[in-house]
C-alpha cells in the first residue's frame, strides 16, 4: 500500500520553477531514495514531503489523506519523523534526557496534554524506553554523555533514537551520512536496515509494521546497498524512477549523474 503519494507537484522560487509536475509513491515499508546532481530539486522535493515547503501544485498524499499544506508538526504527529544532515538534538541535555523529552511530546501529543515538558518526571517505563532506543542506535553506553560532548557520528545517533521516539510510520532522512568516513557509513546503512524492522525482529518499528524510509543521499554505495526504488531527479524533473538495477542501466541516468564509466559502477558493485 502507498503511505506517500505525490501528484502533480510543482514548486517555484519567484519566477524560477524547480520541480516540473512530479508523480510518485512511496510503498510501506521500502527505503526509498532520491538523487540526483547538485541543484536538480531534491531538497525541495523532500521539504514539500515534510511539509517545510509547500507546492505550488499538486497533491502531496500521507496515508491516504491530503497533507498537501500541513505544517512540518502536524506531519510529525501523524507518523512523518525527520533526521536532519546536520543533527539537531538539545545540547544542554544528557542523551538519554534528549530522547525521554521526545517520548514525554509523543505521550503529551497522544493525550493531549498541555502542561509544559519541563514540569514532567520521567516514568520508569519512560526512562526504560529511552534506554531500549539508545541500545538500538548503539548509544547505551553513552545514556548520561551530554549531547554536545557527542561526536558527530553519534549525534545522528541520538537524533534517529530522538526521532523514533516519536514512533513515526515514515522516516525522512536527508543525507544521513553526510560528512561522515567511509567506514561510518556503512555502520549507518546498516543501523537503518536494521532498525527499521518490527521489534519483534529485533528493530526499532513500534507499530509491528516495518518503518517506511525516504531519503537523499548522494553516496552510490549507500543508496545501492539499501534503497528498494530510486527516484532520479535532473533540473526540477523526475527521469526515472525504478529498482537499482534499473536505475543503474538507465542510460539516461548514466548520462547525466552516474556517469558512463564502467568504474564508477565498478565501485559500488
Ligand atoms: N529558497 C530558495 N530560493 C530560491 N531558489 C532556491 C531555494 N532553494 C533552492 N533553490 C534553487 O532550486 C533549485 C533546486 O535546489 P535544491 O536544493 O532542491 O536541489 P538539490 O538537488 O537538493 O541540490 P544539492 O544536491 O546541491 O543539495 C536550485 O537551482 C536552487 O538554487
Amino acid at each position: 500500500m502507498s503511505i506517500l503519494e505525490l501528484s502533480g507537484i510543482e514548486k517555484s522560487y519567484g519566477p524560477i520553477k524547480v520541480l516540473h509536475g512530479i508523480n510518485a509513491t512511496v510503498e510501506e515499508g521500502e527505503v526509498f531514495a532520491i538523487i540526483g546532481p547538485n541543484g536538480a530539486g531534491k531538497t525541495t522535493l523532500f521539504k514539500v514531503m515534510t511539509g517545510e515547503s509547500y507546492a505550488n501544485a499538486g497533491t502531496v498524499r500521507f496515508d491516504g489523506r491530503d497533507v498537501t499544506f500541513e505544517p512540518p508538526h502536524l506531519r510529525t504527529r501523524a507518523g512523518v519523523g525527520r533526521t536532519f544532515q546536520v543533527a539537531r538534538v538539545f545540547n544542554p541535555l544528557t542523551a538519554i534526557g534528549n530522547v525521554i523529552v521526545a517520548i514525554e511530546a509523543r505521550k503529551k501529543a497522544q493525550n493531549r496534554d498541555d502542561n509544559p515538558w519541563w514540569a514532567v518526571k520521567p516514568s520508569a517505563s519512560t526512562r526504560e524506553e529511552a534506554l531500549h532506543l539508545l541500545e538500538g542506535v548503539s548509544l547505551a553506553g553513552k545514556a548520561n554523555f551530554a549531547a554536545t560532548d557527542l561526536s558527530h557520528g553519534d549525534r545522528k545517533r541520538l537524533e534517529l533514537a530522538i526521532t523514533l521516539a516519536g514512533r513515526p510510520r515514515i522516516l525522512m532522512m536527508d543525507e544521513p551520512t553526510a560528512g561522515m568516513s567511509p567506514g561510518d557509513r556503512e555502520q549507518v546503512s546498516l543501523l537503518i536496515e536494521r532498525i527499521m524492522k518490527p521489534e519483534a525482529e529485533g528493530g526499532l518499528s513500534a507499530d509491528g509494521r516495518k518503518l517506511t524510509v525516504v531519503m537523499t543521499e548522494h553516496d552510490m554505495s549507500v543508496i545501492f546497498g539499501l534503497a528498494s526504488r530510486i527516484l532520479v531527479m535532473n533540473q526540477g524533473e523526475l527521469i526515472a524512477l525504478g529498482t537499482v538495477d534499473e536505475i543503474r542501466n538507465n542510460p539516461q541516468v548514466r548520462e547525466v549523474y552516474l556517469g558512463t564509466e564502467d568504474q564508477t559502477l565498478e565501485i559500488v558493485a
